[in-house]
């Protein structure tokens, strides 16, 4: 029964900008539910994983990941390491507090408080299948090339201060270095070169840009989207074709169902995963075919 159940949620308290009081409002309408929560803050990368992957079961009915999409990525890796080592599984549920909550805008869950805990409280575990870059999860997307170098690059004081605006300046700032040559890639055993490559789990992108319109997170298939040519011009237009939504009707741009992708280059470039660099080139990259539950709304 909801109303009886326990939470633990696991909270990244550097998250966002200002977003402690949200978090506080959605606990307290869960604790007026019935709900009994335990609240562990991080205090460093790697926490929230830790504490997901460590949590007793028969204490805990369900898994509340509270921060950016950084954070529930961590979460989401720490269940499937649960499920490696052959612990009792759990759900995760979100209250989404960071900068583009994409995951958030992946199961279609609102932003106001009210909608956050009642997904907590009455939505259903579905599950969905995470990719996986060289052993590393992620929930939403991965990628190689420009967006990779401004998930490392943005300057995190800017993006206290500025939001997505942070970004904006980083992506202009790349444009204005060079992005990255094209990388040469083995797509499902065929060799392929693309300058930036998006693994899509989900349709949207840097909040809710689409690129894959038809990669659904409850699908065990990733979608490849191929910028095909490499230099600053090439890529401002790709820039734009995302944001006014239509990088499918460009010719240098494909997007395909694959299962399996190798991406070599320069060795260590980054590669990002939900928002933040996960490893780095050469990179092999999957579908976890097993998954995870994660709550969406009812
Ligand atoms: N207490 C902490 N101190 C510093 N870093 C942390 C802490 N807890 C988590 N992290 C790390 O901070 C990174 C970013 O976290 P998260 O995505 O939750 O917030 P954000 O960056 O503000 O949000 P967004 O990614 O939407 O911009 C994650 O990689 C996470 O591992």
């Amino acid at each position: 029964m909801a109303e009886s159940r326990r939470l633990l949620v696991i909270h990244n308290p550097t998250a966002g900008r200002r977003r402690r009081r949200r978090l506080d409002e959605v606990l307290h309408l869960l604790s007026e539910a019935g709900c009994t929560i335990t609240l562990v803050p991080t205090t460093k990368r790697g926490d929230a994983e830790d504490f997901a992957a460590t949590a007793v079961a028969d204490e805990v009915d369900l898994l509340v990941a509270a921060g950016g999409d950084g954070t529930l990525n961590e979460v989401a890796n720490g269940l499937l390491r649960r499920r490696a080592e052959g612990l009792a599984p759990l759900s995760m549920a979100i209250v989404p507090l960071g900068t583009a909550n994409v995951l958030a805008a992946e199961i279609g869950l609102a932003e106001d408080v009210a909608s956050i805990a009642r997904c907590i409280l009455e939505g259903v575990p579905r599950r969905v299948y995470p990719g996986i870059a060289n052993g590393r999860h992620f929930l939403c997307m991965a990628g190689s090339g420009l967006d990779a170098f401004v998930v490392q690059d943005v300057n995190h004081r800017l993006k206290r201060l500025l939001g997505k605006g942070a970004y904006v300046l980083e992506t202009l700032r790349r444009l204005w270095l060079g992005p990255p040559e094209p990388y040469r890639l083995l797509i499902d055993g065929r060799p392929e070169t693309a300058a930036q490559i998006i693994l899509a789990k989900g349709h949207f992108y840097g909040g809710t840009f689409v690129i894959a319109q038809e990669a659904r997170l409850e699908e065990p298939l990733l979608w490849a989207c191929l910028f095909r040519r490499g230099g600053r011009w090439a890529a401002a237009r790709y820039i734009l074709a995302v944001m006014l939504g239509f990088p499918h009707r460009l010719r240098d741009i494909d997007i395909m169902p694959v299962r399996r992708v190798s991406i070599d280059g320069r060795a260590a470039d980054p590669v990002q995963g939900d928002g933040d660099i996960v490893t780095r080139l050469p990179a092999d990259i999957r579908i976890d075919e097993e998954g995870l539950d994660l709550v969406f709304p009812a």
